[in-house]
């Protein structure tokens, strides 16, 4: 078995990492780490959380150095994902004294240009807000030695490529080149290795892209029954933290409005929210203030927090690699997770072409009845009431308990009270515009044979759809105007 001690680590490193808890390796860290401490490129493909971000950020952390400049990039598709990625190499780097800074539109310039004077040697930064860096001239890459593409695939698909061509070219000397995903369709990688020199394929093997401590459904629902078979899961399901995924902005903000409207603590995230407040809803989610988050394709990729129980695909994802990223937003770490995905009958075809691609299996789930959610509203009831018992929360309440028995016999009085304690299911009117079914478009003697054709990954990038919402292409548009 590798350990963190077989890769000849400094010191500060090796403590580094037992100080964030990390015993051994996983498979992806114990096979990419020894390749990119050789300075080698390479494509890096493992499942979702399995720990990718420590696999390139040890090599870079530990070859850069502290006295030189900016040294190392990691490039990711959205905001948050770049925060995500610093925080991590500053948590692993601090022994070594490494400063990781992220750049990110939304955020103010001047703050981003305050943080360069500390003299990170990495940043982590979304392709659009560094463009915008570099023509100011107040970030120089010419000295770049390492650059990683987080979520590769997606960094080097039709919203971005222009800007990786640009940064890329921009960085004057040799560099090492390290791409990583879950996902990493042929065609993509053709394209990747454009971008490197003589790459090592690092692929962790595994009989299906998703991952198996993920329990996957799907439940075949029409378009109008979507809200109220969503709150009928929550109650059945309670989950710890749930992310639903919808498949437009509006979409978000609709549900987001019901599941409030019927006492769920929901808070919603999309392109179109100002960054300040995508912050916060981030944060409320991790401190489990908010315990469902509803989301576009900008939650989908590389966001890791714990606790995220259930992810609930409201609307089916465009394309198979989206399934795989979004359902990898639980059963991380190992830990477990349950993926729900809503398929409109006129959308199974499209449903078994995401099982095709991702060689994975989805269980159907039959519809919940109001019965079955009553006994999910008396089951959490039940456990509420059992914590109160191991708690012994319930002392002060034990005279007047002796006291009703004295005319009321005990199994009436327990069933009162929870009946009373029991949520009743929340009817509240909530009418949500319709979604179009996604269909499979068959492409003219080529049944189904390119997915890319009937992906219409077009309309995730248009103005009312979600997916490529607060990328940071347009961040970069909309800044212009505004410095104006
Ligand atoms: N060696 C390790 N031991 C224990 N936990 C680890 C180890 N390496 C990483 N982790 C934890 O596993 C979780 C997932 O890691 P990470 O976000 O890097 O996954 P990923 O492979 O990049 O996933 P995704 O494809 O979704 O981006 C994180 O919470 C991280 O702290
Ligand atoms: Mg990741």
């Amino acid at each position: 078995m590798t350990t963190f001690s077989d890769f000849g680590l400094s010191n500060e490193l090796e403590k580094a990492l037992s100080n964030m808890g990390f015993e051994e390796p996983t498979p992806i860290q114990a096979q990419a780490i020894p390749i990119g401490l050789q300075g080698k490129d390479m494509i890096g493909q493992a499942q979702t959380g399995t720990g990718k971000t420590t696999a390139f950020g040890v090599p870079l952390l530990e070859q850069v150095s502290k006295e030189e400049g900016v040294q190392g990039l990691v490039l990711a598709p959205t905001r948050e994902l770049a925060v995500q990625v610093a925080e991590e190499l500053n948590r692993i780097g601090q022994v070594k004294g490494i400063k990781t800074l992220p750049i990110y539109g939304g955020q103010d310039i001047n703050r981003q240009i305050r943080g360069l004077k500390n003299r990170p040697q990495i940043i982590a930064a979304t392709p659009g807000r560094l463009i915008d860096h570099i023509e100011r001239k107040t970030i120089r890459l010419a000295d770049l030695k390492m650059v990683v593409l987080d979520e590769a695939d997606e960094m080097l698909n039709m919203g971005f490529i222009e800007d990786i061509e640009r940064i890329l070219g921009e960085i004057k000397g040799e560099r090492q080149t390290m791409l990583f995903s879950a996902t990493m369709p042929k065609r993509i990688q053709s394209l990747a290795e454009k971008f490197m020199q003589e790459p090592e394929l690092v692929k962790i093997k595994a009989k299906e892209m998703t991952v198996t401590n993920i329990e996957q459904h799907y439940m075949e629902v029409h378009e109008k029954q979507k809200f109220d078979v969503l709150c009928s899961l929550l109650d059945i399901q309670s989950p710890e933290l749930a992310i639903v995924f919808g498949r437009t902005k509006r979409r978000v903000d609709e549900v987001v409005e019901g599941l409030i409207k019927r006492g769920y603590s929901a808070e919603g995230i999309h392109g179109d929210i100002p960054q300040s407040k995508r912050d916060q809803v981030i944060r409320r989610f991790k401190e489990q203030t908010i315990d469902i988050m509803v989301a576009t394709d900008v939650a989908a990729r590389g966001l890791d927090i714990s606790g995220v129980s259930h992810v609930y695909n409201f609307d089916i994802p465009q394309d198979p690699e989206s399934y795989v990223h979004r359902i990898g937003r639980t059963g991380r770490a190992g830990k477990k997770g349950l993926a729900v995905t809503f398929v409109s009958p006129r959308e199974i075809d499209h449903l078994k072409i995401i099982e095709n691609v991702t060689k994975s299996k989805m269980a159907k789930m039959p519809v919940p009845s109001i019965k079955d959610v009553l006994i999910g509203n008396q089951q959490a009831t039940i456990n509420r009431l059992m914590t109160v018992i191991e708690n012994n929360d319930h002392a002060d309440y034990k005279r007047i308990a002796e006291s009703l028995l004295d005319d009321t016999d005990s199994v009436s009085l327990l069933a009162a009270a929870l009946k009373l304690l029991t949520k009743d299911p929340d009817v509240t009117p909530v009418k949500l515009t319709a979604v179009e079914p996604i269909r499979v478009r068959k492409p003219r003697g080529d049944r189904g044979g390119d997915r890319k054709r009937y992906n219409d990954r077009g309309r995730d990038r248009g103005r009312t759809a979600g997916g490529g919402g607060g990328r940071d292409r347009r961040d970069r548009s909309r800044n212009r105007t505004r410095s104006k």
